[in-house]
């Protein structure tokens, strides 16, 4: 059993991804937007693709060289797919050009380094979601109208942190009524899963490219997690883990009670090691909640319900 008083990692900025994401410019090569020329000396058209480092961009050219095969085996039964043109998360890959637009090499970075630049691994990666993204049906999921009365107070895009990285918080706690929220675990699964794709679409792949997200468990119990609940959480967290790759900069659980610390490390062998030390654990209490995330987040930004200036909700 885990130490439940060391419920996590805190030094987030010391973590291989966190300098992997901030790779110092001067360590990278600049490629034009458009063009597969290299050049140390013209101005990038995109801040993002400026941080890749060398090895980085030898790994994104194999990768775009293997679209038209990758897009091929994720849809064997479209004879086209080799070259029919994807769109996630609001950016469309055309696997013939995919240089044209700088925002798709933004796109294949995050698949990139969630496999470590290998490319065999990467390629496998993007297959399997591709076609989770068709079997689940994303765009359906989008499209769905989900109950207000149970999902309308369960989450809110909020604010920015200190980069301009928007900031999204669910509210799992606060008296919300859990056996409704939880009670079809799909549907909770497709909400989850939409919320997810609009705050990403709310991304530009140009200089924002990752989100803070904040569960608030405000008066939660062990009572309130129930089967349902737990199965909710695990594959809410295993879409997110397999699908979603180098979405999070940050995430915080606050108004933990001390005695539920322990539940932190039951999603351990469901999170990778990066995505970990990403996660912070905040008890309750607004004054702790306050200095927690005002190491990101702008007073003016934070909610009022945490003490900040921000919105209210
Ligand atoms: C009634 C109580 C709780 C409910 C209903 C609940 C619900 C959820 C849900 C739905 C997720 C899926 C991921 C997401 O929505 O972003 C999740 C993930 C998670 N929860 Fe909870 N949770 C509860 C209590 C706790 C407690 C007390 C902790 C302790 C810190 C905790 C830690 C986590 C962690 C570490 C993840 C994985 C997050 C990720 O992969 O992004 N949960 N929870």
């Amino acid at each position: 059993m885990p130490d439940a008083t060391t419920p996590t990692p805190v030094a987030a900025a010391e973590t291989p991804v966190e300098k992997l994401s901030a790779a110092p410019s001067s360590a990278a090569r600049v490629e034009i937007a458009g063009s597969d020329a290299l050049s140390e000396t013209v101005e990038p058209q995109n801040s993002l693709t400026q941080k890749f480092t060398n090895a980085e961009w030898t790994a994104l050219k194999e990768l775009r060289a293997k679209l038209p095969d990758t897009f091929a085996e994720a849809f064997p039964d479209n004879e086209n797919a080799r070259s029919t043109p994807i769109t996630i998360w609001g950016v469309t890959v055309d696997p013939n050009n995919p240089q044209a637009d700088a925002r798709v090499s933004v796109v294949l970075m995050k698949f990139l380094r969630a496999r470590n630049l290998s490319i065999p691994d990467t390629r496998d990666k993007l297959v399997g979601t591709l076609r989770w993204r068709e079997s689940f049906n994303v765009e359906g999921a989008l499209k769905e109208d989900f109950p207000q009365d149970v999902f309308g107070s369960l989450a809110h895009i909020s604010g920015t942190d200190k980069q301009g990285r928007l900031v999204v918080y669910n509210i799992y706690g606060g008296n919300q009524d859990l056996k409704s929220v939880f009670g079809d675990v799909q549907r909770f699964i497709r909400w989850r899963v939409a919320l997810m794709e609009r705050s990403v679409m709310q991304l530009d792949f140009t200089e924002l490219d990752q989100m803070i997200q904040v569960h608030d468990y405000d008066g939660v119990s062990l009572t309130s997690r129930d089967a349902n609940s737990k199965a909710a959480a695990s594959e809410a967290t295993n879409i997110f883990q397999n699908h979603y790759p180098e979405m999070l900069y940050k995430k915080f659980f606050i108004n933990v009670p001390t005695l539920l610390n322990w539940i932190f490390w039951l999603f351990k062998p469901l999170v990778s090691a990066n995505t970990l030390a990403k996660m912070t654990v905040v008890g309750t209490g607004q004054h702790a909640i306050k200095k927690a995330l005002s190491e990101y987040i702008t007073v003016n930004q934070i909610p009022g319900r945490y003490g900040g200036e921000g919105e209210v909700f």
